[in-house]
């Protein structure tokens, strides 16, 4: 264990440990137990349905030597994509030994049940089945057992609809497509149709224009079943004993319309205002108007903050990214400060920081140079900038175990009222092992832990359908998630504006580009106007924060 000091912060003091040996014999709670209560205003996991539901496998599997790690790249053989196979799978009999099988069950070819499988789609449900590891019975699948893939879903029927009938139909249209604002358009799909059809043209102006009055034709039901929460298919309610859905809307905000297609409050919508679109300007000004017309999404009606909703992120909360470099710790850094500056006792855990070799800051440097939150702790450190599991195996490393890394993380979350977990990259990255040997990823580690994740998406080019596979990827594993957008551009194009018409269903937040080079303080101060009341920030209307924003008011 090493202890450094926060930098900016000579009180607080941040707490680095490493993990026991590989391989060593970790003990797991017993199988069905009860969490603390959950982040959710709603919920309590019961663990007991899962373990009880799950019968884990005792036959006996083929056992072989324990490959140790190495650092030659033939590693890779029985590494990444195909776990080594530690000696309590041995001892517990797994069935997954062979080569074949860890590959298949590897994390990139981890074999997701079909939506509406009552097991959820955590591979490690299937895991489970085929190594027999009781942990992993235990506590790997919270969520679908206890109800949270109930209601978070998208509307049945909805996303695969509104692809197929809206962005795809509308768009394929064309000029002759039906007028602004189609009712079963997407977003997109339908603006450009919009566009041909009312001008004949793709210009940007043209372009603008009929975005413009399809945005104002967009119902809410539209934007919150957007194309980006649109595409994962529903999840079959699972049985649950939970008195109450944590994927439901918090108390106060209305089921259906109000709640986006992952159960993220989504502020009703003006049954379409009044817009004149040759009252605007043509070009990309006009982007910044399309913009105001988020509001859409968020109304000037509902101008005062939803203080309901306001810390509404406590407990455990990941934050994942739809790829590396993203702003993962900036915005983990944001948050902590938010919540800190309302009065909240904040952790900040990398459960595997790699590319320390590189010598560049690592991500918990950042965070205590930025946000100095109460602790921070690094749970395993390695050389390379890899994926956690790889950098473990090319160093002849420990690997990170789930279950260590799960009571690492708990044992903060009763010490402290938000518990920031910061992956590596984006979200099916391999992290570590399992008991079993086979490795998880942060969804693993989000339903073994029962808990919200926030996504880190850029604003650009390639984000959507980033974004989207996020989504959908937790979606399908019934973990609530909540979008942020890490580096918003101090000029953005209408591309951006685009995007964030996509993003805004989802959106909790949004940081300038720029943030991560702030000054400590100006960071400190600003993190709140970044974020939504649920993290502890103050926007409640993205109208306002769009037009703020296109003033360059960050
Ligand atoms: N809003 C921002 N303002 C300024 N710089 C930013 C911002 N967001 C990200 N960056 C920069 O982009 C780079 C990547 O950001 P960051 O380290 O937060 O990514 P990450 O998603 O945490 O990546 P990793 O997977 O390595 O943890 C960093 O150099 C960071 O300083
Ligand atoms: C080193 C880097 N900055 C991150 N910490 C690790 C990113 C792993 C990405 C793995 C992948 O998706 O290919
Ligand atoms: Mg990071």
């Amino acid at each position: 264990m090493r202890t450094v000091t926060a930098p900016n912060s000579p009180d607080v003091t941040a707490v680095t440990t490493r993990l026991p040996q590989a391989n060593a014999v970790f003990t797991p709670g017993p199988a069905g137990f009860t969490l603390p209560p959950f982040p959710f205003p709603t919920a309590t996991l019961d663990f007991t349905a899962t373990a009880t539901t799950l019968t884990p496998s005792t036959t006996g599997g083929p056992t072989r030597a324990v490959p140790a790690a190495r650092s030659d790249p033939d590693a890779f053989l029985d590494g990444p994509l195909g776990a080594p196979i530690s000696p309590d799978d041995e001892q517990r009999g797994t069935a997954n030994g062979s080569d074949l099988d860890t590959l298949t069950d590897g994390p990139l070819g981890a074999p997701v049940p079909p939506a509406g499988d009552p097991h959820g789609a955590d591979g490690g449900d299937l895991d489970t089945h085929a190594d027999g590891a009781p942990t992993d019975a235990g506590s790997s699948t919270p969520a679908t057992h206890s109800g949270f893939g109930d209601g978070l879903g998208a509307p049945t029927g909805g996303p695969i609809g509104a692809l197929a009938d809206g962005d795809l139909g509308t768009y394929t249209d064309g000029p002759r497509g039906p007028a602004a604002g189609t009712p079963d358009g997407g977003a997109l799909g339908a603006a450009t149709d919009a566009s041909a059809g009312v001008h004949g043209d793709t210009s940007l102006s043209a372009l603008a224009d009929g975005w413009h009055s399809a945005l104002a034709d967009r119902s809410l039901e539209q934007s919150a079943a957007g194309s980006l929460g649109g595409t994962a298919p529903p999840v079959e309610p699972a049985p649950s004993t939970a008195p109450d859905d944590p994927g439901s809307a918090p108390p106060g905000v209305p089921d259906g319309p109000g709640t986006g297609p992952l159960g993220v409050p989504v502020s009703p919508a003006p049954a379409g205002p009044n817009l004149d679109a040759e009252d605007l300007p043509s070009g990309e000004a006009i982007g910044a108007e399309i913009a105001a017309e988020l509001a859409a999404q968020a109304p000037e009606t509902q101008a005062a903050p939803r203080r309901a909703d306001t810390g509404e992120w406590r407990g455990i909360v990941l934050v994942t990214g739809t790829d590396t470099d993203v702003g993962k710790t900036i915005v983990t850094a944001a948050v902590a400060a938010a919540a800190q500056a309302s009065g909240l006792r904040v952790a900040v855990i990398k459960p595997g920081q790699t590319g320390i070799a590189t010598g560049a800051p690592t991500d918990l440097e950042v965070v205590n140079r930025l946000a100095a939150p109460e602790t921070t702790r690094v749970l395993a450190e390695y050389p390379e900038p890899m994926a956690p599991l790889a950098a473990a195996t090319v160093a002849s490393m420990p690997p990170l175990e789930l279950y260590a890394v799960v009571d690492a993380i708990r044992a903060e979350a009763e010490k402290h009222d938000l518990v920031l977990v910061e992956g590596a990259g984006g979200l099916l990255v391999p992290m570590g092992v399992r008991p079993s040997g086979a490795s998880w990823t942060l969804a693993d580690l989000a339903t073994t832990l029962g808990v919200k994740t926030i996504v880190v998406a850029r604003a650009g080019l390639g984000t959507l359908n980033h974004t989207a596979l996020t989504l959908e990827a937790l979606n399908r594993r019934g973990v609530p998630a909540g979008v942020v957008i890490g580096a918003w551009p101090a000029e953005p194009e209408l591309l951006h504006w685009a995007n964030l018409s996509e993003m805004v269903p989802h959106l909790i937040g949004a940081l300038p580009d720029g943030a991560g080079r702030m000054d400590p303080g100006v960071f400190r101060r600003s993190a709140p106007g970044w974020l939504t009341p649920p993290l502890y920030g103050e926007i409640d209307n993205w109208r306002v924060w769009a037009e703020e924003t296109g003033e360059g008011h960050h």
